[in-house]
């Protein structure tokens, strides 16, 4: 992606698939080289309306990015995990401990100048931004063109919430489960508790450690497959509430992969997405989808909030003791290279 010759790192090697025998979400596939057609993206509408009023996740395949180019991006993501010293860690890589959840996670802004970076990732840099942007205008756009369409909107409502250039939080995530056999007994094998993301879409590389679970609709768990280069996409509380609740921020869980897979390490890259910090969070009532809507849900217009003071607050509130499902806000804890550690 880059035009220079790109830094050498070790290749990581991700885990072979599980061969054990658990119960699959059943998860539609959007072929998002369909796009380019009107007729293609009429079809592909319909089936993204479906699944995010449905499931709340689909997948997404042929993105744009090679498998190589795919896996070249997994080496970067592990490079804060296997690269940076204990001694840069602890100013740069959030560290979730404790009995609520255990896991490493860098963020990068796709304004990747925003903040400082250790100094092994800095090479890197020019790559990420690359990601960052073919993530944001090449997948997160056509993916909300799609969702506007299946609001009957205008295509380009949603995508005028999510300026790449805007003030906001939109990231790259790389994170990372370092466990031990004490922490599995302790927090009952679950990784990371129920949750609803808090942004608007979350871009998920698949990747083949089995842990990922959904909760459908009838009230049971359901494991997502890995599908090789694929993106496991999912709505969060934003676009839950500027559709009034016709699309699901369906609650997800971490839990502990199946037996053949417990000894590898668990790597994820992922495109959080948020709207624009200043968008306010309340149902696009121009959309005939939601003045149909029998159960519109919406908030006093008084308390809705901005996507800045929804996600501060889900930030804050994470790692307290009450046990509602909550999100990963853990994404404002470096500021200004300033580390700001909840634990529980
Ligand atoms: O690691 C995963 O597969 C999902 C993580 C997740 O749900 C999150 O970070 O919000
Ligand atoms: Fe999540």
């Amino acid at each position: 992606m880059a035009d220079v010759v790109p830094p050498e790192t070790p290749h990581y090697v991700p885990a072979p698939e599980t061969k054990a025998d658990v119960d699959y979400a059943d998860l539609p596939i959007i072929d998002l080289s369909k796009v380019s057609t009107p007729e293609g993206r009429l079809a592909l509408a319909q089936q993204a309306r479906d699944a995010m009023s449905n499931q709340g996740f689909f997948y997404v395949i042929n993105h744009g990015l090679t498998s190589a180019q795919t896996g070249r991006m997994f080496d970067i993501a592990d490079v804060p995990f296997a690269r940076v010293s204990e001694e840069e860690k602890k100013i740069y890589v959030h560290i979730d401990g404790g009995v609520r959840d255990q896991l490493e996670h860098y963020n990068v802004n796709r304004d990747v100048r925003k903040r400082q970076h250790p100094e092994p990732l800095r090479p890197f840099l020019p790559e990420i931004e690359a990601f960052a942007r073919h993530n944001h205008e090449n997948i997160l756009h056509p993916i909300l063109r799609l969702l506007a369409i299946g609001l009957e909107l205008a295509e380009e409502t949603l995508v005028n919430l999510h300026g790449f250039s805007s003030v906001g939080e939109t990231y790259v995530r790389f994170m990372n489960y370092p466990r031990s056999k004490e922490e599995e007994t302790k927090t009952n094998n679950v990784w990371l508790k129920g949750h609803t993301d808090f942004g608007s879409i979350t871009i998920l590389y698949s990747q083949p450690v089995a842990a990922l679970q959904i909760l459908t609709k009838e009230g049971a768990w359901k494991w997502v497959k890995h599908v090789e280069n694929a993106l496991v996409i999912n709505a969060g509380d934003a676009l839950e509430f500027l559709s009034g609740g016709f699309y699901r921020a369906t609650i997800h869980r971490v839990v502990q992969p199946p037996p053949d897979q417990r000894t590898y390490t668990r790597l994820g890259l992922f495109y959080f997405c948020m709207t624009d910090d200043n968008v306010k969070l309340a149902p696009l009532l121009e959309s005939p989808v939601l003045q149909r809507l029998e159960n519109l849900k919406r908030v006093d217009d008084a308390e809705v909030p901005s996507m800045e003071v929804w996600r501060r607050g889900r930030t804050a509130a994470y790692g307290q003791s009450d046990l509602k499902p909550m999100g990963n806000g853990v994404e404002e804890e470096v500021i200004n290279g300033v580390v700001v550690k909840h634990y529980n």
